[in-house]
Formats: structure tokens, sequence, C-alpha cells
């Protein structure tokens, strides 16, 4: 039985009633409690719930999960997946879509206040828009909405309404050791939670997941759907690390070009990201070229490159003629890069960790160090983001310009400091709500060497 107490010591399990005010990175709401921070799931902002403490070790704060709404927002919907509705125990509930429960534009208007409070905190920078009569209107409309699609080629794209849903073309799904099931993992845990659909995947995914069999002797599931091949199911038996089919080329679509990617390499999962992306740093570098700043023959950089997706954008702004290097650590990303840049006469992929690339870079004789002071960097980490040493190092190198596309926004917020610290200014910020119904958002950011 939990025990509901106000004045209970926070222990797992204890209830208590809290008001939430804000949101924090991860999606978690910010409530207190006797002065104690309480970092609250599944809840919104202006909401009072009822949350279930699920964890107190730290003295600065604990972390609870909403079970009861007790005064709900205007902007709380039914949960988009019933296997992760507040309704269930928080233990049995899917994790993965834990915005599913808020409305689509207020989604976007809590990710503009993460990046708001990011930039702010750890940036340095002031987010809301200058002169702006409503700032907090101004700075909802920060993280912009992804195209509307259909995944079905017979759909009538302009009945499609924008649900958030059936966007996801790649899923991971775990396998249960003792019974075998098969799903997702609960929010926050280890714990198989079997599951009837997927909404946030597409349909193509769907058909394929292999929801309510038992698939013993497996550990994970991946499931990918490819725009020009069929779905197909990677599978890692337990104890192994090798995915089936894992480097089997598949053939992706971004717009009228086609990208050779392995099935189990890295690719963005909302089925309009590459798209989005693609152009968002296509015009970016356009703005460049326009502000006179964007050198096609200097020492250009495609860093944490993937198999060439930012590099062909870059391409596309400045012209095949463009000299450009995309750094990869993946060997087999690097060969798909080689090939989906070949049409690039001035391309080049190299197989490196990123660190290790510019310290060569670093070791470069006088004529290629100008070569890359004159020249624009991009680069997408992985969620840690760039990290000290490489900005660090990316400051020594100098290059005139920086585009950096960055998938958390704390990360790219501490980056930013570093960059704004070594003289680069921070010219331009677009965000993308290329994950609905989660916490996670895409930010684009360019800086300009002062
Ligand atoms: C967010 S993905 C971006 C890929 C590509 N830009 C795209 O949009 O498809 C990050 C990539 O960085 C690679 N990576 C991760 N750590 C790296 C490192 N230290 N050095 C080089 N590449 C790295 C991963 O293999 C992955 O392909």
């Amino acid at each position: 039985m939990t025990a509901l107490h106000s004045s209970a010591p926070l222990e797992p399990g204890v209830e208590v009633d809290l008001v939430v005010t804000g949101i924090a990175h991860g999606g978690v709401g910010v409530a207190r409690h006797e002065g104690r921070v309480v970092f609250v799931a599944d809840a919104i902002p202006g909401e009072r719930v009822r949350a279930r403490i699920t964890d107190a070790k730290k003295k600065s704060f604990a972390r609870a999960t909403a079970v009861e709404v007790l005064d709900a927002s205007a902007d709380r919907r039914d949960h988009v997946w019933a296997e992760a509705a507040i309704t269930r125990d928080p233990e049995n509930r899917a994790g993965g879509a834990e915005f599913g429960h808020i409305s689509l534009e207020r989604q976007r208007a809590l990710k503009a206040e993460v990046l708001a409070d990011a930039m702010q905190r750890f940036g340095g920078v002031q987010l809301s828009a200058e002169g702006a009569e409503d700032a907090a209107a101004a700075l909802a409309e920060i993280v912009e909405p992804p195209p509307v699609f259909v995944d079905d080629e017979e759909a009538d794209p302009d009945a499609a309404a924008d649900t958030g849903l059936g966007y996801r073309t790649r899923v991971r799904l775990h396998v249960d050791p003792e019974t075998g099931a098969v799903g997702p993992y609960a929010a926050r845990s280890r714990r198989v939670i079997p599951v009837e659909s997927l909404p946030l995947a597409t349909e193509g995914i769907n058909q394929i997941a292999p929801l309510g069999e038992a698939m013993p002797g497996v550990d994970t599931v991946d499931l990918v759907d490819p725009s020009g091949d069929d779905p197909r199911m990677l599978l890692t038996l337990a104890g192994e690390k090798q995915r089936s089919g894992a480097s089997d080329p598949i053939h992706e679509w971004v717009e009228d070009r086609g990208f050779l990617v392995r099935a189990g390499g890295f690719w963005q999962v909302h089925r309009a990201a590459p798209a989005v992306l693609f152009t968002a740093v296509r015009d970016a570098i356009g703005e460049l070229i326009d502000d006179g700043r964007f050198d096609p023959v200097a020492g250009n950089l495609d860093l944490y490159g993937g198999a060439g997706l930012l590099a062909a954008a870059v391409a596309e702004a400045a012209g095949p003629g463009v000299k450009i290097a995309t750094v990869e650590a993946e060997a087999a990303a690097t060969e798909d890069a080689a090939e989906n840049l070949s049409a690039i006469v001035g391309a080049l992929a190299h197989t490196a960790r990123v660190d290790r690339h510019l310290a060569d870079l670093l070791r470069a004789s006088g004529p290629v160090r100008e070569r890359l002071r004159r020249g624009t960097v991009v680069l997408d980490p992985p969620r840690a983001g760039a990290g000290n040493g490489v900005t660090a190092q990316l400051a020594e190198l100098a290059p005139m310009n920086i585009v950096y596309v960055a998938c958390d926004p704390v990360s790219l917020a501490r980056d930013t400091k570093s960059l704004r610290d070594s003289g680069y200014e921070l010219t331009g910020l677009r965000a993308f709500d290329i994950f609905p119904h989660t916490h996670h958002f895409e930010s684009l950011a360019v800086f300009q060497r002062a």
C-alpha cells in the first residue's frame, strides 16, 4: 500500500500532491515539496498532480511519476499510446512517448522553454525574440513543426492531419529474458512492456513488428523502414553484439536524392527529418554564401558525418565544385558517404574519430591551416555534444563559420558557451520538432568567427 503524507520523508513509494510549475531538460515537470525540487514525469506545467516518488537518494532533489491528475491542464490529451497512459501503474507504462499526453502545440512550447532555459543557463544566451511584444508566443515559435507527411503513397497529402504519429522509421524493441515477450522498455527502466501497437512508428514497422510474439534467445529487435526498400528486422541474439543484417545496404530518399546507408547505421529517425535537416543546413550555407562568408574551395568539414547527408546539403547550396571532407568513426558509414558524395569531385570521406582527426589537422602545414581558417565546419555530434576537447580544437582551427546540428539542447548550450568564449558569435538558431510525442527535438545553430 502506498503512503500519502504531505510531511512524510520523501522515499520511493510515497505519494505526494504537487503543483508543477516548470519543465526541465529530459521533459520532466518541476515541482517543489517542502523546499525540495521534485522532477515529475507524465505531468504538464500548471497541473496539480498526485505523484509517486521513485527516487529520493539525492538531498537536493527527488524524482516522481504522476499517478493521478488533480487539476488538469487544458493541454492534456488522452495519451496517444494506450500502454503509456497515466491510468496504468507507472511501472507498466511503455516508455518512449513521454509527451504523448500533451497537445502538439504545447509540446513544442515546452521544448522551446527547455531550449531557452538551457541556452540561458549554460550558453549565456538570452533567447526571447528581441522587441517581441509577447515574448512567450515568440519563444514558442522557435520550435518548428515537421512538415505534415503521408507514409502511404495513395493517401491524399492535403487531407493529412498533423497527428505527430506514424513517423519513426527506426524502432528498438527488447525481449524479456525470462518470458521471451517483445516490447519497448518501460520509461526509466529495463522492464519489457508488451504493447499492441507502436503509434509513433511507420505503418511498415507496425506491419513487421513481432508484437505479441515470444522470441526466446533474442536480446533486441531493431525495426527499420527505409524510404527506398522494404521494412526489415535486425535481431541481436542474447549474449551477442552483432545484429543480423546490420551491414546490409538499404536505400533512403531525401526528396529526389538517393542515399545508400547500412540497415544498422545511423539515419535520422523521423520520416521527414533527413529532408528537414538537409534543407536547414543548405539554407544556412546559402545565407553564408549571400553574406560572402562561405568559401567553396576552402577546407570545409562535415564532422560526425555519417553517410554524408549534411555534406550533400552543403554541396547543394555551394555547387558540385565545393571542397568538403566528412569525418566519421564508423568505417561502413564512411564507405557509404564516399558513394553518396561521389558526384562531388572535391568530396573526401575519412574514417576517424573527430578529436583525432582535428589533432592531425592542427599539425598540418601553414597553407592547409590557412584553408581550414577560411572554411566552414558543419558538425552533428551524438547526444553528448562536441564537448570541451573538440570545441577547443575547433577554436584553435578557427574556421570562418560553424554550423552545429544538435540533438541535445544542454550539450548544445555548453558547446555554445565554449565557442562564444573563444571568439565565435551565435548568429542563428532554429529548432525542429522531429520527435513528436517525446521530449526530444533537434536544433541548428550558426556561429561566425568574430
Ligand atoms: C547524430 S549522427 C549524425 C550523422 C549525419 N550527420 C546524419 O545526419 O545522418 C552522429 C554520427 O557521429 C558518429 N560518431 C559518434 N562519435 C564520433 C566520434 N567521436 N568521431 C567521429 N564520429 C563519431 C556516429 O557514428 C554517427 O554516425
